[in-house]
């Protein structure tokens, strides 16, 4: 495949663990360039992210300014930056992409559902495509689409998810959609048995604006799993998503690279490209 027919990407935490893995999924696919490669750490300006990544030279530099590299993409038309970075700039950041027409694909997870709302009418207004991805396993849409069906059924539900203790933000963005999700099935769950009384407060763990409640457990060992438990006399009916490896999320951030480049507007979960 000729060079001009290649989609230009940019990747913001490349020497994350996601962001070397992508780094890496990008540098086999055919139909697609890494052009930028974005990390907060100054000793690693300059050096080639290929090598980095452990997938030998990509002639990309590790570069700390963001700006610079999205103006670079811009003018190679049609770019895209798949950010996996941190919750804590991960808002300007998106921002900015838009203003610079460079689409954005986000796997960093930590938005607020107000924050959501403020960049599709940011994406809606330029015109430019942008996907907010919490979660690019397609056994995790699978396990969510199972979710909504017995939603139908059971008026009791709590998360449950597992994540290496590395992780910065809780609960995870996966089970924040989650949530979301069930509420499009059931406006509220959990209607109480009993008034609770918590002898170690945060023992009942998050509740939703859904009513829904989050436990976030972090130990090393874990990669990022997730349990949905559904409740009923007699009967509980549990579904789990194990990501063993990042490499799961691999084919649906390629996915979502491709498939942004017609967008117009924001869309919220890989289920809305599925
Ligand atoms: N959507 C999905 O399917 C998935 C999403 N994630 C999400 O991706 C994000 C990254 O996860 P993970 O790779 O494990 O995290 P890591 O900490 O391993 O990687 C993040 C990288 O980005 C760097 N970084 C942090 N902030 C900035 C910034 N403002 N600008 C440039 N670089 C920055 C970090 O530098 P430093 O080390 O100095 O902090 C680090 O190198 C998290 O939000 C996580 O929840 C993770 C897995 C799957
Ligand atoms: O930080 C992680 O590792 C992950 N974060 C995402 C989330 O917060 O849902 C996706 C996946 O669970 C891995």
């Amino acid at each position: 495949m000729s060079n001009q027919s290649q989609i230009p990407v940019v990747v913001n935490g490349a020497m994350g663990r996601m962001g070397c893995e992508i780094v890496k999924a990008i540098a086999a696919a055919d139909d697609m360039k890494l052009v930028g490669a974005i990390d907060r750490k100054p000793e690693a300006v300059g050096q080639d992210i290929g090598e980095i990544a452990g997938c030998g030279p990509l002639e990309v530099p590790v570069t700390m300014d963001l700006e610079a590299t999205l103006v670079m993409a811009q003018s190679e038309g049609n770019a895209v930056m798949v950010d996996v970075t941190h919750p804590a700039k991960i808002y300007e950041q998106v921002r900015a992409a838009i203003a610079y027409g460079v689409r954005p694909v986000v796997g960093t997870t930590g938005l607020t559902p107000e924050q959501i709302i403020q960049l599709a009418e940011f994406a809606e207004k330029a015109s430019v495509g942008c996907l907010i991805i919490p979660n690019f396993a397609i056994g995790v849409i699978l396990m969510q689409q199972a979710a909504l069906k017995a939603a139908e059924y059971f008026d009791h539900v709590e998360i449950i998810e597992l994540h290496h203790n590395r992780k910065a933000d809780a609960p995870s963005g996966t089970a924040v959609k989650t949530a979301q999700m069930l509420q499009e099935v059931k406006p509220s769950f959990n209607p109480p048995q009993v008034k609770e009384t918590e002898t170690l407060p945060g023992a009942r763990g998050g509740t939703t604006p859904e009513g829904i409640n989050i436990h976030s457990v972090r130990l090393p060992g874990l990669v990022a799993h997730q349990e949905i438990m559904f409740g009923a006399p007699g009967q509980v009916y549990t579904l789990r998503h194990d990501a063993m490896d990042r490499v799961c999320f691999m084919p649906g951030v390629l996915l979502c690279v491709r498939k942004i480049l017609p967008l117009k507007s924001l869309l919220y979960g890989l289920d809305k490209l599925l």
